[in-house]
């Protein structure tokens, strides 16, 4: 055989070494994959031109399930020979092209070392059997004269195994076994057989693959009297593997199979020097066990009995693996009721487990899929996706032992599902067939080019996760809504910058819409935004946090302390400040005089323009807020102040406009009037508020009744001019109309009336032709149908003859939103199209075609 030398991964090189907490593991049969050389057995070279499918899905990692030499009686977990691979899957030789090719796309690839037991075949077993008892090449092995050795020792293979001990009539003796019999256990109890594992695991790390998955781990050492698992010398083992690890390929990574408690799994962290990674198996079933019965407690109840990890180390959390569905980390009742729920058709079950794949649990509920893989990519660890769930394949319980979840990809509907081209009678599995799973109907083809498929919405869910550290290696912290059907977390992370970042996961676990209150008062005024669509919620207060969820629905939202407002949220009302009273004796006049005028610059100015939106520098300090123009405009009592005032902010002056007007307390007015007050006002016995005069419905009334009479109003130092177009003649009276008011707008304040007309409050006001007037003016009278007519424009000329727009009146145009965000939504909507379904030209052309006559109008 060619020598394949040293392995370095050049792209790793200077990677982070805690690269598995922010990986997502995809879990490969190189058997079932795919077939490249057509002889109905899966192979390397075949995965590795499924490569570019697996990096698409946005996975950084493969977990290889065993390829070595192998009588296959355990599909590959009773190995033959340990330093190389099953002649069916190809050669070492393809296997390096495969890791290289992997770490070309950045993705790391982990394999399997399986010690605590070989296949029967192995010539170490095959030497021990027939050396003398007590011999070195015996002692490879665990033996006993009698089969009562290690009584309180389970059975793993309950439904096929009767005793953990075999005769072997060649040795004359028992030989030790937790699995199948034809799978002898190594005895760790011979430093020698330490040697030869370490000798195997550093073949494997020359050869390039970033980490090892320990396979039934617990197991390696027997003590009388115990129920031999996660033994003290178990552990000693383990440490000594890490450090010969660590000392011969710094940055790989070492994951514990241990189907443990959380306490006993977490021991394989050591204390951060023994396994990296360790196989949460009790919080599995219980995500099931959770939304069967529709009750966060079964998750929130183990991850509290789940003790911390050291700083360095990682879950592994999954939902499904080659295995059955392992019911034997839960209570005899809990794995009654799983059964019962899960697996109702007896052939389903397997050991103490269920053996069926992820869909066909979930009753092909697409919902319910999405709401475990949510819970998956979200919860505390490194989730790891088994393949072909990411298209929701189905299995076939009539196959023996696991064999049914572990049947050919489905790559497309045509023969074998484009796993093979062989003759159906020569595939290593059949591949599944029936009407609702079979390949026919779920394959990666179909699902590719389907933007809407499960196999695109994974992607897009792998895409949020990776942009987002805080899955992989935020803190967990449950909240406890008084609705238990609704499960919520937070993911929290203060990253090396000192970031902090909070994800808030909430998830109905019922069949049944939900609501729920969140108790997010510690995060005040943060703004929840959905981590998928980007869209703002409305922001977080003191008062329970409201949300409500359709059936088996989810959220994660990032709790961001920056973020633009969503567009239709209406502030909610400030309480009001103490308003100065201003004393009014004759009419608006009054407000000009020395000491009123002095109330309103110092303080009701000031006050005002730094809680509105159209206030360009409400961060910054003002220094000086005057009264430059005051036209009064109407009658003294019941007119309008045409106001326009100085901010002097940082050294320099802007002018805003400020129409001012006053809503007494015994007139009919609206909330807004308060909300926009500017100070309390008496004229005698009389009281009121002075007001911006956007709140008061006379203002857009007189406005329309001015532009149609073609009113001129002189003022000091020039008029101002009320200046129709064309179009205004068309307008009937708008004495009624209703008047609506925007809340989102950011420059000017604007209103509907009647859903006539638009007026629009310009308050930054500058000398010269508006632009916005000069153009829909020109477009208006020249027929132009597609922008909304000006109706006229209130101009203040000044005595240099130079006007000043201050008021904008269009025609309403009934609309579902504004330009920019069509075009934004369109845009964003065909690029998730292209990104996800390889679009071909009239592809990407059919995603714009309702945008792209209206870019070209
Ligand atoms: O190599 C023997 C077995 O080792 C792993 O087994 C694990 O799977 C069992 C369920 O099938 C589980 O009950 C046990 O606790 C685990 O160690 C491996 O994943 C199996 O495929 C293999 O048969």
């Amino acid at each position: 055989m060619k020598k394949l030398g040293k392995f370095a991964t050049p792209s790793f090189k200077d990677a982070d070494p805690l690269w598995y907490k922010d990986a997502v593991i995809y879990q490969v049969h190189v058997k079932s994959f795919f077939d490249k050389n057509n002889d109905g057995v899966g192979d390397f070279v075949g995965l590795m031109e499924k490569l570019d499918y697996i990096a698409e899905l946005g996975v950084t990692a493969i977990w290889l399930l065993p390829f070595y030499p192998s009588p296959r009686r355990d599909d590959g977990y009773d190995i033959s020979a340990y330093r190389a691979v099953h002649e069916e899957y190809g050669t070492l030789s393809d296997l390096k092209r495969l890791i290289e090719a992997a770490h070309r796309r950045d993705i790391r690839v982990i394999t399997e070392l399986v010690i605590n037991h070989t296949s029967d075949q192995h010539p170490w077993f095959q030497k021990a059997r027939a050396s003398k008892p007590g011999s070195a090449a015996r002692d490879y092995y665990v033996w006993s004269d009698n089969d009562h050795k290690y009584d309180g020792t389970r059975i793993i293979f309950l439904d096929t195994e009767k005793s953990n001990w075999t005769w072997d009539p060649v040795a004359g003796a028992y030989y030790w076994h937790r699995f199948y019999s034809h799978q002898p256990d190594l005895n760790f109890d011979n430093p020698r057989v330490l040697q030869e594992v370490l000798g195997v695991m550093r073949f494997w790390l020359d050869l390039g693959v970033d980490g090892l998955r320990l396979d039934a781990v617990p197991y390696l050492i027997e003590r009388e009297g115990t129920n031999n698992e996660n033994l003290p010398e178990t552990h000693a083992i383990l440490k000594q593997i890490r450090a010969a690890m660590d000392a011969h390929a710094p940055g790989r990574m070492l994951l514990a199979e241990a189907n443990q408690w959380p306490e006993d799994a977490q021991q394989y962290f050591g204390d951060g020097d023994e396994c990296h990674m360790s196989f949460h198996f009790p919080l599995m079933p219980r995500m099931y066990m959770a939304i069967a019965q529709e009750d966060r407690f079964p998750i929130s109840d183990i991850m509290r009995q789940t003790p911390a990890v050291p700083e360095a180390c990682q879950w592994a959390i999954f939902l499904r693996n080659h295995d059955e569905l392992t019911l034997e980390m839960v209570t005899d009742s809990e794995r009654d009721y799983l059964w019962e729920t899960y697996a109702a058709d007896r052939r389903a079950r397997l050991n103490l487990g269920i053996r069926r794949r992820l869909a066909p649990l979930l009753e092909h509920d697409r919902r319910r899929i999405e709401l475990m893989n949510g819970l998956l990519f979200s919860m505390p660890g490194t989730p790891v996706i088994y393949y072909g769930d990411e298209i929701g394949m189905g299995d076939n319980i009539h196959l023996g032992d696991r064999d049914g979840v572990r049947t050919p990809m489905q790559w497309s509907p045509d023969r074998n599902g484009g796993f093979s081209r062989v003759d159906p009678a020569q595939l290593v599995l059949p591949p599944i067939m029936d009407p609702i799973y079979g390949y026919q109907a779920v394959n990666v083809e179909a699902q590719a080019a389907d933007a809407h498929s499960l196999l695109n919405w994974t992607r897009r869910m792998l895409a949020v996760r990776k942009r987002h550290r805080s899955f992989g290696r935020g803190s967990l912290r449950f909240l406890y809504p008084g609705n238990r059907k609704v499960l919520a977390y937070l993911r929290e992370l203060t990253d090396a910058e000192g970031r902090d970042e909070t994800i808030l996961c909430v998830y109905n676990l019922s069949r049944i819409a939900q609501a729920v209150e969140l108790d997010l008062s510690a995060f005040e005024h943060r703004i929840p935004v959905d981590l998928v669509g980007g869209s703002p919620f409305p922001p977080v207060g003191q008062l329970p946090y409201m949300l409500t969820l359709p059936p088996y629905a989810f959220y994660w939202f990032s709790l961001a302390t920056e973020a633009a407002l969503p567009s239709w949220r209406i502030q909610p009302s400030e309480p009001l400040p103490e308003f100065a009273t201003l004393v009014m004796r004759n009419g608006l006049s009054d407000l000009l005089n020395r000491e009123t005028r002095a109330i309103l610059e110092t303080e009701s100015l000031p006050n005002y323009l730094a809680r509105r939106r159209w206030f360009a520098a409400k961060d910054r300090k003002i220094t000086s807020a005057t009264l430059g123009r005051a036209d009064i405009v109407g009658n003294e009592t019941a007119g309008v102040l045409l106001a326009e005032v100085n901010v002097e902010v940082g050294g320099s002056v802007q002018t805003y406009q400020v129409p001012l007007a006053v809503s007494w307390d015994d007139m009919p007015s609206n909330p807004m009037v308060q909300q926009l007050a500017l100070a309390r006002i008496r004229h005698h016995r009389r009281v009121g508020y002075l007001t911006d005069a956007f709140a008061i419905d006379a203002l857009p009334r007189n406005i329309i009744a001015g532009l149609k009479a073609r009113t001129t109003l002189a003022v000091s130092d020039g008029e101002i001019k009320f200046l129709p177009t064309s179009q205004i003649d068309e307008l009937e009276d708008m004495k009624e109309a209703e008047i609506r008011r925007f809340s989102a707008e950011q420059s000017n304040s604007s209103m509907i009336v009647g859903d006539t007309a638009v007026i629009k409050v310009l308050r930054r006001i500058e000398g010269g032709i508006h632009p916005e007037t000069e153009m829909t003016r020109f477009l208006t009278e020249a027929g132009y149908a597609n922008t909304p007519a000006l109706l006229g424009e209130v101009v203040r000329v000044d005595a240099e003859g130079v006007g000043h727009t201050l008021i904008v009146a269009q025609r309403f145009v009934r609309n579902q939103g504004d330009a920019w965000q069509w075009t934004l939504d369109t845009v964003s909507r065909a690029v998730d199209t292209a990104i996800h379904t390889e679009l071909d030209e009239a592809g990407e052309a059919d995603a714009m075609a309702g945008y792209l006559p209206f870019a070209a109008d």
